[in-house]
């Protein structure tokens, strides 16, 4: 953290229940020049990372669809959510991360993914960065039926759907989750499935 705008942090921990959440105090130096005390909640819950896998012989897309408590807790009425497979790092390195993700959530064995991007999550209010990848499936790399963890009840839906569709469903609504709609726009930029 190398800035000369910021001094005296003071962190109070809130909850470590399952992840932490801190309140930082800290003086931060306006862009008048102004010495201010702000007062910020910090969520750490580590980083992540998420794919989009997808298949150009078959035109299509792998996604999930799973519950989301929080999306449930605010207008949508069912809470399930339709993503990209995704995970958290849990101290792994984001390629691997993501690898051994796409064997738990959609039961695909991936020997090679593509880093795009990284990008804070909620940058207000959480410290997580993710880590966006892209990658090729194929049937042959099927090996399970995926699903997620049951030891954590994950319930997972795997979707293989066409790629048009899953553009109809973001231009339409249907897909309401920012990672999702991030990949599956890189893929019409850069034109991946032609
Ligand atoms: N008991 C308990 N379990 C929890 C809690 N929060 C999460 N879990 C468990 O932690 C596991 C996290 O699963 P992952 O697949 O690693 O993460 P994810 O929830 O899919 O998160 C991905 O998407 C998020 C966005 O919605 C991203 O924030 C995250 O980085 C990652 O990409 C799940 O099995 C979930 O049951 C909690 O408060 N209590
Ligand atoms: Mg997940």
């Amino acid at each position: 953290m190398i800035t000369n705008r910021i001094k005296n942090i003071v962190s109070k921990l809130l909850s470590d229940n399952y992840y932490i959440l801190k309140k930082i105090t800290f003086d931060f130096k306006l862009s008048n020049g102004t010495w201010v005390t702000q007062s910020r909640e910090v969520y750490d819950r580590g980083d992540g990372a998420g794919i989009l896998l997808y298949n150009k012989e078959k035109q299509t897309v792998i996604l999930t669809r799973q519950f989301r408590m929080p999306t449930y807790m605010n207008d949508n009425p069912d809470g399930m959510l339709v993503e990209i497979c995704a995970g958290m790092l849990d101290k792994d390195h984001p390629e691997a991360c993501i690898i051994r993700e796409t064997e738990e959530e959609v039961g695909y064995r991936l020997q090679k993914v593509k880093k795009v991007f990284e990008a804070y999550s909620s940058p207000g209010v959480m410290t997580e960065k993710m880590y966006f990848f892209v990658g090729e499936y194929t049937d042959a790399m099927k090996v399970s039926s995926g699903g997620g963890l049951e030891s954590e009840h994950e319930d997972i839906e795997v979707l293989e759907i066409p790629f048009k569709k899953a553009v109809d469903m973001l231009n339409n609504g249907d897909i309401i989750d920012t990672r999702t709609i991030v990949l599956l726009q890189y893929a019409q930029i850069h034109k991946l499935l032609e």
